[in-house]
C-alpha cells in the first residue's frame, strides 16, 4: 500500500479550506480538517459558531463557496446531497424526520425500502425476508425492539432520536454525521444516546456536533472547536480541555 493509499485509509473525511457565506456574512472561514476512521470525532463550539453550517458541509447539504471536501480520497465537493448518501455517508438532524403514525419497526422499513433498488427485484420473497431481518437488527441495535410495534408519535423524545438514526443506519453507511443528538433530552435519555453513539462507533466512523463541551469530553477520540466561524481548536479531549483559548470562550458560559 502506498503512502497515500494509507492516508486515504485512515483519513475518512476532509476539508480543505472550506468557507460558508450567506451574502455578505462569513459564517465558516478557512476550515480545513482530517477525520479519523473509526473515531468519535466532535465538532462544538458556542452557539452561532458556525457548527450546524460545517455539519451541512461535511455531509452535502451545502455546496462550500470556498475550500474542499474529500470523502475517501475523492472529491465530492458540490456533489448533491443523494450522492454523498450512496458513497456511504447517512446523516441524522436535530429536527426529527420520523414518521409518526406509523410504529417504530415500520419507520425502519420505510428507511430500508428507499435502498430497494439494491436489491435483486427477481428474488421479492427473499428481498422481503431480507428487509425484514435487517429492519429487526437495527430495531435491537438502536434499542428499540421493545418498542417495535409502538406508533412512533407514542415515543418519548430520546427514543424517537434514537429511532431517527436506526433510519439513518439502513444504508450502512461508513460515516454516521450527528447534529446535536442530544437537544432536548433529560439527562437520562442523553446518557443513554451517549452510550448509543459509542455503540456505533465501535462499527463506524462518528462525527458530531454538539455545543454542550462536557458532554463530548468522555466519549470523543477528537475534537474540533469553533469559535465565529473559525476553527479556534483542535486535539483530544485533554489537549481541548487544557487549550487557553477554549477555556476563555467557555468561561462563564454555563456549562452542561
Ligand atoms: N441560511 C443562513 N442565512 C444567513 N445566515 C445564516 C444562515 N445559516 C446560518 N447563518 C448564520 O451563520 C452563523 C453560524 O450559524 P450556525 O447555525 O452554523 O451556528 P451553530 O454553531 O450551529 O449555532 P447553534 O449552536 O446556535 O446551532 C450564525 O451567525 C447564523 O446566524
Amino acid at each position: 500500500m502506498s503512502a497515500a493509499e494509507r492516508q486515504t485509509e485512515e483519513i475518512i473525511l476532509r476539508t480543505r479550506g472550506v468557507g460558508k457565506t450567506f451574502g455578505k456574512f462569513v459564517a465558516l472561514n478557512n476550515i480545513s480538517a482530517e477525520f479519523s476512521r473509526g473515531a468519535i470525532t466532535s465538532i462544538i463550539g458556542p452557539n452561532g459558531a458556525g457548527k450546524s453550517t460545517y455539519f451541512n458541509l461535511l455531509c452535502g447539504a451545502f455546496a462550500p463557496t470556498k475550500g474542499s471536501v474529500e470523502f475517501e480520497g475523492k472529491d465530492v465537493t458540490g456533489l448533491p446531497q443523494h450522492r454523498f448518501a450512496h458513497m456511504g455517508i447517512a446523516k441524522s438532524f436535530q429536527i426529527t424526520s420520523v414518521f409518526p403514525q406509523l410504529t417504530t419497526r415500520e419507520n425502519i422499513r420505510v428507511g430500508l425500502q428507499a435502498l430497494v433498488s439494491r436489491y435483486d427485484i427477481w428474488r421479492p420473497r427473499a428481498r422481503l425476508t431480507e428487509l425484514v431481518e435487517r429492519a429487526d437488527e437495527l430495531l435491537a441495535l438502536v434499542g428499540l425492539w421493545e418498542s417495535r410495534e409502538r406508533a412512533a408519535k407514542t415515543l418519548a423524545h430520546g427514543e424517537q432520536r434514537a429511532l431517527e438514526i436506526g433510519m439513518a443506519l439502513a444504508s450502512q453507511p461508513r460515516l454516521l454525521l450527528l447534529d446535536e443528538p442530544t437537544a432536548g433530552m433529560s439527562p437520562e435519555e442523553t446518557r443513554t444516546m451517549m452510550d448509543l453513539i459509542v455503540k456505533l462507533a465501535k462499527e463506524r466512523t462518528v462525527i458530531l456536533v454538539e455545543h454542550k463541551m462536557k458532554l463530548v469530553l468522555g466519549i470523543s477520540d477528537r475534537i474540533l472547536v469553533l469559535h465565529h466561524g473559525e476553527l479556534l481548536a483542535e486535539g483530544t479531549p485533554q489537549e481541548v480541555r487544557q487549550n487557553e483559548a477554549v477555556k476563555r470562550v467557555y468561561l462563564g458560559q454555563r456549562e452542561h
